[in-house]
């Protein structure tokens, strides 16, 4: 039976990727940082089928410990502070989070040679994309989470290099589902167009909707993760969808699958955009398709529609 760790499983792409591994039989550990309870993995059901248990992903010591003690085969590496709206209200703690981490996990699969790693890489390193991006675009980060994922990415690179290590980071464009956090913008709109078309007379305000991004299903994701390690060679992949559209039209979308017209409803004003955010946000997934043999299933627009499905049946999705 193959072992896989994952650091950072309270979140939601380690809730989905438990799932994902404990279908295909894998034994899974997972770690957090914190006594809070596995929310997540008990909305899914995992609760009793993983392995938990308390890790400082930024202490190498206890990283290390922990991989002799588990042995996995694979871990994927999770944690970390993950809004980049937060990063700039804690840039060292995103940092910490973030870099802090990819460093202790690396250092102490360095001493335990063998396991295979994966490290969850961002979008928001590339900046404003003028192309859409590929793991060779340079990046251009523009926030302090973007920064401590430019680290991560160029650290993996680094030991798989000089190492010879099967590290790899998948650069994820932003992926959805109904366990992200409720201050990230898709549960923001979703959550309140179900409470309008419920009854409420509540109106949306959300400033900017010009931003484009590529909006993946993270379910769908977590198989990317996945197969990244089943692979001989390591290499680091973009995990996108490869159709980007404005967060209007996830707005419009999201309010017309519950009968609702969005301009009904919605404040916004797109002539002061906030100076600090990534505008345009494109993915060249070409080398995803044809190396790693992966596509995603849902763009934005099943995004829109599961994510509505699930608010209304109380899915976990
Ligand atoms: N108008 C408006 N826009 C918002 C609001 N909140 C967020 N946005 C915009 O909506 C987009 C997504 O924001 P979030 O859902 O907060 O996610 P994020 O922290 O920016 O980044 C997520 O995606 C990245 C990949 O693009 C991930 O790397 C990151 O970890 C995270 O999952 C961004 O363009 C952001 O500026 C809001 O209240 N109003």
């Amino acid at each position: 039976m193959l072992k896989a760790l994952i650091i950072g499983i309270s979140g939601q792409d380690g809730s989905y990727l438990a799932r994902h591994l404990l279908g295909l039989g894998y034994h899974v550990t997972g770690s957090s940082r914190n006594d809070r309870p596995f929310l997540n993995l008990d909305r899914l059901g995992l609760s009793d089928q993983v392995e938990m248990v308390r890790l400082d992903p930024t202490d190498t010591m206890a990283v290390t410990q922990l991989l002799e003690r588990v042995r996995p085969d694979e871990v994927y590496a999770l944690s970390g502070l993950t809004s980049v709206a937060r990063s700039f209200a804690d840039p060292a703690g995103a940092f910490a989070a973030n870099a802090g981490a990819t460093s202790a996990i690396l250092e102490a699969l360095r001493a335990n040679r063998g396991i295979r790693c994966f490290f969850a890489g961002s979008s928001e390193c590339f900046g404003d994309t003028q192309m859409p991006a590929n793991c060779d675009t340079p990046f251009y980060p523009r926030s302090p989470y973007a920064t401590a994922k430019a680290f991560t990415f160029w650290q993996v690179r680094t030991y798989r290099q000089a190492f010879d290590m099967h590290v790899s980071t998948g650069i994820l464009f932003s992926h959805e589902s109904p366990l992200r956090g409720a201050d990230f913008v898709t549960r923001k709109i979703i959550s309140s167009a179900s409470r309008i078309a419920r009854g409420s007379d509540e109106r949306l305000s959300l400033g900017d909707i010009s931003p484009i991004r590529d909006w993946g299903w993270a379910p769908d994701f977590v198989e990317a993760m996945h197969l990244m390690l089943r692979r001989e060679q390591a290499e680091d992949f973009i995990i996108a969808t490869g159709r980007s559209a404005p967060l209007a039209y996830l707005v419009e979308r999201a309010f017309a699958v519950l009968g609702l017209d969005w301009r009904d409803h919605v404040d916004y004003r797109n002539d002061a955009p906030p100076t600090n955010i990534v505008r345009r946000s494109y993915a060249d997934i070409s080398a995803t398709q044809d190396r790693l043999g992966w596509t995603a299933r849902t763009d934005v627009d099943g995004v829109v529609d599961r994510l509505t499905q699930c608010e209304k049946a109380g899915e976990p999705g």
